[in-house]
């Protein structure tokens, strides 16, 4: 498709977005805008963006597809600014914000002006921020989620995933009530939840210093989320108010539940609390995309000596494969360590794990 794309906000989501777009629709042009200047700057080196522009006017005027990719609270202030403006009036304006229901009602300003608006949610990304991180394939296999008013014409939904082909998302269309509950369930309390384990883990070390040494296995991984941008997450938490509370409300009577079985040393209620537990998470999809990204990580199984990273590093590299992230467990006091080796996609764990298997005795696992 030829035309103007239009993002403001270069950050993961927006740097992302558009080098997918240009990826499926080459001729397009894709023009940036950030309020800090570096970013612009950054995109532009990068090649995620072709142009840059000084304000929010130069930018939508021209527009045939405005993104807004800032944190949530700062859409709406977009949406609000870009009902002023003249623009195009057949441009499609979307969002990207782990919110939805405010973001909508706002997006009404512009509905009132003749122009399409659309909500989405690309239910990928990382706890990276920055134009930096960006990477075409961000959103390959994720959910997408569309959020059209009943308003909205079909071919213009359409539309919108076309420019989005690029993402190889699959794009699902909901309310924003229910987009609201279910990232609220899925994404928004996971996130307070692991803010405040770290918290905790934090109050500990302050009379106990080995509590940090301790952390960095198992606990690092399920805190990974808390390393997520703040200004973010304080946007995503106000506008989520309503479900959030009420999540927590239920979250807190959970842990109630929890401590009686403790404290009244209920052994088979706490043994069926975990069943369940597992039970349920192990029919949850593998391997594919969810608001909290699968890793495709492979462990090896090595011996403890120095160079072994870039040794197994080595044999990978000769294969061309990429590794996305890794690191060494360090729990066990053996001679033997576990290396655990990330990667973007299961077609690279599997080239991985035949080529380790080629070049050394090492044992691997999918974990
Ligand atoms: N990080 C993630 O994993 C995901 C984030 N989202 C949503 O995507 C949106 C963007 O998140 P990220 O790209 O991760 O954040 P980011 O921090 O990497 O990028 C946000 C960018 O917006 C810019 N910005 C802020 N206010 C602005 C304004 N008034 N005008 C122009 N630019 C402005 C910032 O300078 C920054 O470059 C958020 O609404 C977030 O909820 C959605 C899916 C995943
Ligand atoms: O880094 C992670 O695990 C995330 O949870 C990424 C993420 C953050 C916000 C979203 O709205 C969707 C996905």
């Amino acid at each position: 498709m030829n035309g103007r794309v239009f993002v403001i906000g270069l950050g993961l989501i927006g740097g992302s977005l558009a080098l997918s777009i240009k990826n499926n629709h080459p001729h397009c042009t894709i023009i940036g805008f950030d309020i800090a200047e570096k970013n612009k700057k950054l995109g532009k080196m990068l090649g995620v963006i072709d142009d840059c522009v000084d304000t929010l006017e130069d930018g939508a005027e021209e527009a045939d597809l405005i993104i807004i990719a800032t944190p949530v609270r700062q859409a709406e202030m977009m949406i609000e600014k870009l009902a002023q403006m003249p623009l195009k009036n057949d441009v499609l304006v979307t969002d990207v914000g782990s919110t939805k229901g405010k973001v909508v009602e706002k997006s009404r300003l512009l509905q009132e002006k003749g122009i399409t608006f659309i909500g989405g949610h690309p239910m990928a990304g990382s706890h990276k921020s920055g134009v930096s991180a960006s990477k075409a394939l961000l959103f390959e296999n994720a959910f997408y989620l569309l959020t059209p008013e009943e308003t909205v014409d079909k071919n213009s939904v359409q539309l919108l995933m076309n420019w989005l082909s690029g993402t190889r998302a699959k794009f699902l269309v909901v309310s924003p009530e229910e987009h609201d509950l279910l990232t609220g369930v899925i994404s928004h309390l996971p996130h307070i939840v692991a803010a405040s384990l770290v918290h905790q883990a934090d109050d500990v070390a302050k009379s106990n210093e080995l509590v940090t040494r301790l952390a960095a296995g198992g606990f690092r991984d399920i805190t990974r989320i808390a390393s997520s941008s703040p200004a973010m997450w304080r946007d995503i938490l106000l506008h989520n108010k309503t479900v959030l509370l009420e999540l927590l409300d239920k979250w807190t009577k959970e842990m109630e539940k929890v401590k009686t079985l403790i404290k009244t040393e209920e052994a088979d209620e706490i043994f069926d609390y975990f069943q369940v537990a597992k039970n349920v998470r192990d029919e949850l999809p593998q391997n594919q995309k969810g608001a909290i990204p699968a890793f495709y990580d492979l462990y090896v199984d090595v011996p403890d000596y120095p160079g072994i990273i870039s040794e197994v590093t080595g044999f990978l590299a000769k294969e061309n494969i990429s590794i996305t992230n890794i690191r060494i467990i360090e729990t066990r006091e053996e001679i033997y360590g576990v290396l655990v080796i990330s990667f973007q996609t299961e077609e690279d764990r599997k080239r991985a794990q035949a080529c380790i298997a080629a070049y050394s005795t090492y044992e691997t696992s999918i974990g």
